[in-house]
């Protein structure tokens, strides 16, 4: 499969999905952290859907927004103007418990710390969401993510008993036994080996092709954002390129133009200081 590559780096003004099928977007998103002479723009006016049943990756360098934006999308962040819609639904004219409704009742989160609760079983773990917000745990669909993630034989045990690796794939199940709209994962494979990680994101993929999951990660692997469908590349809290259908080599080459105009635009400070 090869790779389509839009970028222009710092100038594409907008990213939208041309499919109606959109879980996600975001219109005119700028978020700044602090006033006066210490504020920090991490996000400069961001355009972006997200696609229904497809695994998207954000990647950029550091500092480039990538967090920020996934923590606006996801309600936990409030944004400094613009507009964040979820499955239909406006974020940004939520209270507090609407918004903790969202993300109890729509949203998956994966972070690099795992996450999970020490005193509670894998199994526990898993539907704590679901015996959160009171609602029926359907065994069929728990059954299948267990089989998935390959935690059957697992699901006794507490989180100490467990590997990094099996218990990012317990926090990866809590994440999916709600059927949430859309899943946010922050840099998931981060603390996990190579083996670790291949299964993490393989499973990611299953969970996007074979139960309609959608999904959006953050993340600085190459490899990682070689299993998504679309990578969505940001730098200085812009969105500057957009690969479909990436592999590892197509997501280096954009990540190298990026460190190249980041390089670029260093020495010319650099320049104008010594000047
Ligand atoms: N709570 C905060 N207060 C002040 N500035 C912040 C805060 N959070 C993030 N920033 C700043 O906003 C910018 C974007 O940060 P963000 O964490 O979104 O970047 P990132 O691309 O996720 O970086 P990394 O890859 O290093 O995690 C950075 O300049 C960062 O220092």
């Amino acid at each position: 499969m090869t790779s389509n590559v839009t970028t222009t780096p710092r100038e594409i003004p907008s990213l939208t999905a041309t499919s109606t099928s959109v879980i996600a977007s975001a219109r005119g998103l700028v978020k700044t952290y602090g006033t006066g002479d210490t504020a920090v723009q991490a996000l400069a006016g961001i355009d972006v859907d997200f696609a229904r049943g497809e695994l998207t990756a954000i990647m950029g360098p550091s500092g480039s927004g990538k967090s920020t934006l996934m923590h606006c999308m996801a309600g936990l962040d409030t944004v400094t103007a613009g507009t964040v819609v979820i499955d239909g639904e406006d974020v940004g004219s939520m209270n507090q418990r609407q918004l903790t409704r969202l993300r109890r009742t729509r949203l998956g989160f994966i972070f690099q710390a795992f996450n999970l609760v020490p005193t509670l079983t894998a199994a526990e773990n898993i539907t704590l969401p679901l015996d959160i917000a009171r609602r029926p745990v359907d065994r069929t669909h728990f059954d299948a993510i267990v089989a998935a993630v390959g935690l059957a034989k697992r699901l006794h045990h507490r989180p100490s008993e467990l590997s990094g690796g099996q218990q990012q794939r317990v926090a990866c199940a809590r994440a999916l036994a709600a059927r949430p709209a859309v899943i946010f994962a922050d840099e998931p494979t981060g603390n996990l080996d190579s083996k670790s990680s291949t299964e993490l994101l393989a499973f990611l993929r299953r969970s996007v092709d074979d139960l309609g999951q959608s999904v959006v990660m953050v993340t600085h692997d190459p490899r990682a954002a070689a299993y998504a469908h679309r990578v969505l590349f940001l730098a200085d809290g812009r969105l500057v390129a957009e690969l479909t259908n990436p592999t590892q080599a197509s997501v280096l080459e954009i990540l190298g133009s990026l460190s190249a105009v980041d390089d670029a635009a260093s020495a010319r400070e650099l320049t104008s200081v010594g000047a």
